[in-house]
């Protein structure tokens, strides 16, 4: 992609950015969806792993013939975002001297991520997104694109998401960074060519976000009081939902970069669409698009008054329920659900589109 100017006033010397992509660009560009990932998730939407994707997609069924983004009708794209793990240019690339960025690389915010995205749709010829969809981190870029490009969006959903990372998620990513970066072998974000990784500091943030993806009455129902199998926490066992926790931990170290995490964490709690621009009714109100805000009911991370401050400002609409026990991941377990609120998104578009040609 090139070079990049970032919000902060540093720069990249030239950015990589992985793409995937699912379907056929129609002949005027105009049946283009643009799909984004949350803080671990990549351009590997759907799909089963295997050479290359070392994960199976993380939206599964929302993509392909007769899903709710039909490939027959959709040329869907999913990007890897700026200072991720999984191809795109992170903290863990080459700099120009040849070694690692490591502590070096730059802060993102989530302006300069989608800022390459235009710079990805532009490389396609895509001028205007017929959807853009995310949830969680990949909503905070939706409702960035839409105060940034608000003429290349026709239709946008905002998924379990914020137009502003509220004082709460500052707080829970805080300890996910601390997590981190207190680890002995993230040596300052300069581990990658020692030999070290830290395991157990990205492990820990692991735990303290997967706890806040989840509802309290979810973790009640299922694990309770209850020890592990075979153990007796007093006598020091683990109770059943530490041993859930330890194998969410382990299971994200197996797959993901903790720079990564630090700095996709550090541009989500940077993340305000009305930065500069005099609020969040402000930076909505060049958007004429259609603006659908999706929110789980059960979501104490992403709560549902935070969806009800993007549609106030948005002066219109109302916010659209995911009923779901499981928290915030939600989003990516009630895919029928999702599935829908995508559907009435390309439905919704397509009326407008209609009026517009009568
Ligand atoms: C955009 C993106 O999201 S990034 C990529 C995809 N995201 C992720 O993978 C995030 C990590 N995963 C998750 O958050 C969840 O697994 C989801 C949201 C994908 C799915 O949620 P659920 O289907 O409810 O799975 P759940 O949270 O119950 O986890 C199931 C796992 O916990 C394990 N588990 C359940 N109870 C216990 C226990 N007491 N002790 C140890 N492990 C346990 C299960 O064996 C299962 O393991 P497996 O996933 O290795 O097969
Ligand atoms: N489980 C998701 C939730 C973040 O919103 C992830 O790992 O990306």
């Amino acid at each position: 992609m090139g070079a990049q100017t970032l919000e902060s006033g540093e720069s990249l010397p030239d950015v990589t950015v992985a793409v995937q992509t699912w379907g056929r660009l129609n002949a005027d560009a105009s049946n283009a969806v643009l799909i984004e990932h949350a803080l671990t998730g990549d351009a590997h939407v759907v799909g089963p792993s295997g050479p290359g994707q070392p994960t199976a997609g993380w939206w599964p069924g929302l993509i392909g013939p007769g899903c709710a983004i039909d490939t027959a009708r959709y040329f869907v794209v999913a990007t890897n975002v700026l200072g991720g793990c999984r191809g795109t240019t992170g903290p863990g690339s080459l700099a120009p001297d040849g070694r690692p960025w490591g502590s070096r690389f730059p802060n993102i915010s989530v302006r300069d991520q989608v800022a390459v995205e235009a710079q990805v749709a532009d490389l396609l010829g895509i001028t205007s997104w017929r959807l853009v969809v995310g949830g969680s981190m990949g909503g905070m870029r939706v409702a960035e694109w839409v105060a940034s490009y608000p003429t290349r969006v026709r239709s946008a959903a905002v998924v379990a998401s914020t137009g502003a990372a509220s004082a709460d998620q500052i707080a829970w990513g805080q300890a996910q960074i601390l997590a981190i970066s207190h680890d002995p072998d993230y040596r300052g974000g300069d581990y990658y060519d020692q030999g070290v990784v830290p395991a157990h500091g990205l492990g820990l943030a692991r735990r303290i976000a997967h706890t806040t993806y989840r509802s309290a009455s979810e973790l009640e129902d299922r694990f309770g009081r209850d020890g592990q199998d075979g153990e007796n926490p007093l006598r020091g066992g683990r109770f059943g939902v530490e041993s859930y926790l330890d194998h969410h931990a382990a299971k994200l170290v197996g797959r993901f970069d903790a720079g990564t995490y630090v700095t996709l964490t550090r541009s989500m709690s940077t993340h305000d669409i009305g930065r500069g621009r005099g609020g969040l009714a402000a930076a909505l109100r060049p958007y004429t698009g259609d603006l659908h805000v999706i929110a789980v009911d059960s979501d104490r991370l992403f709560p549902v008054e935070l969806s009800e401050q993007l549609v106030r400002a948005r002066g219109s609409g109302s916010v659209q329920l995911i009923h779901s026990d499981y928290g915030h991941d939600g989003f990516l377990i009630e895919i029928d659900q999702v599935a829908a609120a995508v559907d009435r998104a390309l439905s919704s578009g397509t009326a407008r589109e209609a009026r517009h040609v009568r």
